[in-house]
């Protein structure tokens, strides 16, 4: 049975919310970013934070994956990367959820080395008590250890069209 976790009203607020912090983040540092969407699970996230931060928002994707049903199978399966120069550039990875960490771990690792003027992660989702060795500087949702599916999240590459965040029980 799919319960709910956050609804469609929460996120849209809360989404609402980190577009004003990242505004007032960046507004005294730079008129532009450049943000990076995590593909598949951030899609969603992605298309209405960027609607919310006051800034010329330049965009790119990157396709990384890791996991099979709930667990993640500890190797980062690199899909598609992004194709333009960031260096000097205030750059703002959109993640849908931390969890492990493994899949920022490396992100960040790599775009580390293309020296950008500013690396910030924002994250809808992290899960409680897992000490991750990387961290969001946004996160929009704190949540239990559970697997959660819905708004980008999948299980198997299912329940990725739910609109609101929830779990199987
Ligand atoms: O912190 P971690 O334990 O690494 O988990 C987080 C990552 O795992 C999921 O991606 P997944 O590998 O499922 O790919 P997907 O986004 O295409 O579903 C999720 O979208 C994050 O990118
Ligand atoms: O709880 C989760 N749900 C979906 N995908 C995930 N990737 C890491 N953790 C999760
Ligand atoms: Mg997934």
């Amino acid at each position: 049975m799919l319960k709910t976790l956050i609804t469609e009203k929460e996120l849209a607020k809360r989404i609402k919310e980190l577009g004003s912090e990242l505004t007032e983040y960046y507004k005294p540092k730079t008129d532009t970013i450049h943000a990076v969407c995590v593909l598949k699970g951030a899609i969603h996230f992605f298309t209405e934070l960027v609607k919310n931060i006051d800034l010329n928002v330049e965009y790119s994707f990157i396709h990384v994956s890791s996991y099979t049903g709930t667990e993640s199978s500890g190797k980062i399966r690199v899909k598609s990367w992004i194709d333009e120069p960031i260096e000097g550039k205030h750059v703002l990875v959109v993640e849908d959820i931390l969890d492990t960490g493994l899949t920022l771990s490396y992100i960040l690792g790599y775009l580390q080395r293309y020296k950008p003027a500013d690396l910030k992660v924002v994250s809808l989702l992290k899960k409680k008590g897992k000490n991750p060795e990387v961290d969001a500087d946004f996160i929009g949702f704190e949540i239990e250890d559970k697997f959660v599916i819905g708004y980008g999240l999948d299980y198997d590459e299912k329940f990725r069209n739910i609109p609101f965040v929830g779990y199987l029980e």
